[in-house]
């Protein structure tokens, strides 16, 4: 197999892949708890595993930095690049929803936290509603809070994080999971290689090819 380069972020994601990897056939026997190397590669030498910035990792499929990259459909919807989708691991499943203290919220004029301004801008505006968006990069729970914003846009998963804080959904916008995403020119060029790596991620998964 010819070299292939995967990005993918540190963190969750990246623990469930690279379980997703090994159901593959894909080892990083080199992989070491608490590593900061930034560069990997598997045991046979065909796979190199590049560790970016989450918000990052389609720049790199985009650009060709990276032939493949592993992302959540959050990041996708707030960022569309041009690269093909091509599997939904079902990891990192979440939602992204409209959240706030319970009870209905202005329908005219609203401001809105988020980490996702572009989501967040689109759904109000296509519901009618002018938004003040402020972007923030964390912590957006704290908001409605201390009265910076009456709703925010997020990612819920358990649901812990909005109950802590005294938040509820208010609605739903979209259902996220990390998504396996290719460099266009990649597929073109090296598609037998690209399709046995899917093929391999598949059947590992359980899902049929
Ligand atoms: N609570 C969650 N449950 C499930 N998936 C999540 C959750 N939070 C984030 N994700 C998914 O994991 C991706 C990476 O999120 P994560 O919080 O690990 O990184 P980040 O906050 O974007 O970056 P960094 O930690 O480097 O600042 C998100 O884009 C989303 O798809
Ligand atoms: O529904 P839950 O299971 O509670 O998960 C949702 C939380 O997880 C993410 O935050 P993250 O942990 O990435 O922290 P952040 O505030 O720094 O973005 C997200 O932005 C929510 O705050």
């Amino acid at each position: 197999m010819e070299q292939l380069t995967v990005a993918m972020a540190k963190g969750r994601t990246a623990t469930k892949a690279m379980k997703l990897f090994e159901q593959a056939g894909i080892y990083f026997s080199s992989l070491q708890d608490d590593s900061r190397k930034l560069v990997l590669t598997d045991d046979s030498g065909q796979v190199k595993l590049i560790f970016v910035k989450a918000v990052d990792v389609p720049t790199y499929v985009e650009k060709g930095a990276a032939d493949i990259g592993i992302i959540g459909k959050d990041v996708l919807l707030e960022d569309p690049k041009d690269v093909y989708e091509m599997v939904d691991l079902r990891i990192s499943a979440c939602k992204l929803v409209v959240a706030g203290f319970p009870g209905p919220y202005p329908n005219t004029q609203l401001t809105v936290a988020s980490k996702y301004p572009h989501v967040a801008k689109t759904f109000f505006t296509n519901k009618g509603i002018r938004t003040d968006v402020i972007t923030l990069n964390g912590s957006v729970e704290l908001a409605p809070l201390i009265g910076m914003a009456d709703v925010i846009v997020d990612i819920v998963e358990t649901g812990k994080t909005l109950k802590e804080n005294g938040l509820v959904v208010l609605e739903e916008i979209a259902d996220s999971s990390a998504r396996l995403i290719v460099n266009k020119a990649s597929f073109a060029i090296k598609t037998a290689v690209i399709q046995q790596l899917i093929g391999s991620v598949k059947e590992g998964m359980g899902v049929s090819t």
